[in-house]
């Protein structure tokens, strides 16, 4: 059913039922409440939107509008839009499918404001799908991509519901208007953290389309003279082809086992939440933001380097890269802008430095931080050793948030207030942060690729697909590595040439690397990926079927051009 409503395309948008409504649902909602909605929804007896951006509030959720007021009376929250601004606008689905939504709104009780909390609305009848009395609904209109998923608006004119339909598994309302504490304050956040970590797989599968299509067309396509009187190559021989696709080849590697970790980290530090440990919440949500905001951002890149590398018959909707790049562009901006999100793991980074000078020793993700040495230890490096790679990394990101935290330090000590302070070395602190990821990252597929169970030929092909993202990080920011001498200019041409070295030895193995996606024809969606090779055939065909095809002599020559190519013959 559920599949079959995905592929219904034009203005039905299921997707955030999945992602984000029923997850909510799971993660917000008492056991008494999820026997009420969770199967309805998981069997899609209901279908719902996650409303919680408006017009004038995505990234700052403290700034929402819509209100939620407690009526002791009646023992009702009345929901309501009391601005243009506070208008929902985004959530997929909310426009035309959804006839259910969770509202985050501003809570109010005894005259007073607690925050924003989700609640649960019913929006549209389930008997004809009319809106519901005082909800008013509308699709946002076209969109850069992804126009089968019905984004809407909502409005609320003081909709009652009851209070039992405030999700109250972390902060709960009395039925007499006493406001109950949650845990943590950040826990009304908990369905977003989640949501961000699967946006690293959703990146990590969406490189992996795109490097399948346009390594499988640079196999079918043969273009120029590399010798003359030869026949044209394979367009994959040329080494810039192979420097174009092999580093995304290798970052879809590399972001599909960080999200593993994620996934992994998400269910561990959940769990010991669930048992009222709420000590992981911080890195977990510092790692999620950080995951998310460089694993969409290089994806997104890295989709259009792709469609770069086809050429002309990249642009066209056949190679289904301008989609795949639509849908990329949109993670970087939703479930938390990127620059945003990045912000937050510098924060989270900002507070662990300075709880390592205090003489704190960090562990997790951020434990390099204190172990690493600030004084550079110049001199003739391994350039193709995984742990010399590492700790380059490490070293890199290490220097870059101390810089950018003393930096910070240095202005506050100057009279300027923390915020002042943040906000003028805030692009350091994105640097520091990118730089943070990446080392995680390159850290994670080392460890994967020493520790999966896979035999050693696999090992060895994934080891050189490792030495290359990571030779290929280094040699792309080469500066951060010679700031402080840790790399020397013959470490950095060293690295060079290993990653040419790289590009050859991954070139035999290219299309088993990209097959080992086992990513369907029918989910790749292009004529350029197809698994058979066959792609001229079927450029043709697709191409025949364009709607401008359907008439030999297009309606619009009689219209327009006729007259006008005879006006211009009747002045010669
Ligand atoms: C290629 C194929 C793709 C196909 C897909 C195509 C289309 C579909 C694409 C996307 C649609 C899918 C899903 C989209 C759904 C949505 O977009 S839902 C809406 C998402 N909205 C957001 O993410 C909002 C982002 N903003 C925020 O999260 C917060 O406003 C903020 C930026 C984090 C700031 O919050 P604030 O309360 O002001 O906190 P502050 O910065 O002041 O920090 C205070 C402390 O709180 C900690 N903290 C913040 N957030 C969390 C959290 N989530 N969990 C835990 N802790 C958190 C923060 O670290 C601070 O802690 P300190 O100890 O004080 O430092
Ligand atoms: C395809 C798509 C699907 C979506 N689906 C949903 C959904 O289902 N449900 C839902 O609720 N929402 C949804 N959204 C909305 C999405 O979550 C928001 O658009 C997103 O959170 C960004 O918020 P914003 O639009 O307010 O951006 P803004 O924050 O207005 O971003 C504009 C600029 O301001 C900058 N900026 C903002 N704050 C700061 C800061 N503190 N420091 C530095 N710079 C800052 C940003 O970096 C950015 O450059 C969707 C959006 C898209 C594109």
């Amino acid at each position: 059913m559920a599949a079959a409503l995905q592929t219904l395309g034009g203005g039905i948008g299921i997707t955030l039922h999945w992602i984000a409504f029923t997850p909510t649902i799971e993660q917000q909602a008492t056991e008494e409440q999820k026997k009420k909605w969770l199967k309805l929804a998981q069997d899609v007896a209901i279908v719902g939107a996650y409303a919680q951006t408006e017009m004038g509030h995505g990234t700052f959720v403290r700034g929402l509008e819509t209100t939620a007021t407690y009526d002791p009376s009646t023992q009702e929250f009345v929901i309501n839009s009391p601005t243009l601004t506070s208008t929902k606008w985004w959530p997929g689905g909310l426009g035309k499918t959804a006839n259910h939504a969770t509202v985050m709104a501003q809570l109010y009780t005894r005259g007073k404001c607690y925050g924003p909390h989700n609640f649960m609305v019913q929006i549209r009848s389930l008997e004809n799908h009319q809106p519901c009395p005082g909800v008013t609904l509308g699709d946002i209109g076209p969109k850069m991509e992804s126009n089968g998923n019905d984004n809407g608006f909502a409005r609320f004119d003081h909709v009652r519901i009851p209070r039992e339909n405030m999700l109250m598994k972390f902060a709960r309302v009395e039925a007499d208007g006493t406001y109950v504490q949650p845990p943590s304050s950040k826990l009304a956040y908990s369905n977003m953290v989640y949501l961000r970590g699967t946006f690293v797989m959703s990146a990590a599968q969406a490189l992996a389309s795109a490097t399948t299509i346009a390594v499988r067309y640079s196999c079918v396509r043969r273009q120029s003279e590399m010798k003359p009187g030869e026949p044209e190559p394979q367009i994959l021989e040329y080494q810039t082809q192979q420097y174009k696709l092999f580093p995304q080849l290798a970052a879809a590697y590399a972001f599909w086992f960080a999200s593993w970790f994620m996934t992994q980290q998400h269910g561990s530090i959940t769990g010991s939440m669930e048992k009222g440990d709420m000590s992981g919440l911080a890195e977990l949500h510092a790692l999620s933001a950080g995951l998310k905001s460089y694993t969409t951002a290089v994806t997104a890149r890295g989709i259009d380097v792709c469609r770069m590398a086809c050429g002309g018959h990249g642009y066209s909707h056949a190679s289904g890269l301008p989609a795949l790049f639509g849908g990329a562009a949109a993670l970087c901006t939703a479930e938390g802008e990127n620059t945003v999100m990045m912000l937050q793991t510098a924060r989270y980074l900002v507070k662990c430095f300075a709880q390592s000078q205090a003489g704190k020793r960090l562990t997790g993700t951020v434990a390099y931080l204190s172990a690493v040495q600030p004084s550079p230890v110049a001199g003739n490096r391994n350039m193709s050793d995984l742990g010399t790679l590492v700790a380059a990394f490490q070293h890199r990101a290490a220097r870059m948030v101390r810089h950018a935290a003393m930096q910070m330090q240095g202005e506050m000590q100057k009279g300027k207030a923390r915020e002042d302070a943040w906000n003028s070395c805030s692009v350091l602190l994105i640097k520091a942060a990118e730089a943070h990821v990446h080392s995680f990252v390159v850290r994670n597929f080392a460890e994967t690729v020493q520790t999966v169970e896979v035999d050693e030929s696999v090992r060895a092909v994934l080891t050189s697909l490792c030495q290359l993202y990571s030779l290929y990080g280094i040699t792309e920011h080469a500066g951060d590595f010679l700031k402080d001498g840790y790399l020397t200019g013959r470490d950095i041409d060293a690295a060079s040439s290993h990653l040419s070295a790289m590009l050859a030895r991954v070139r035999p193995d290219a299309v088993a690397l990209v097959d080992a996606f086992d990513l369907h024809d029918k989910i790749l969606r292009s004529v350029l990926g197809r698994y058979d090779g066959r792609v001229y055939e079927h450029l043709y065909e697709w191409a025949k079927k364009s709607p401008l095809n359907k008439s030999e002599v297009h309606e619009s020559y009689y219209k327009y051009l006729q007259p006008f190519l005879k006006s211009n013959r009747a002045k010669l």
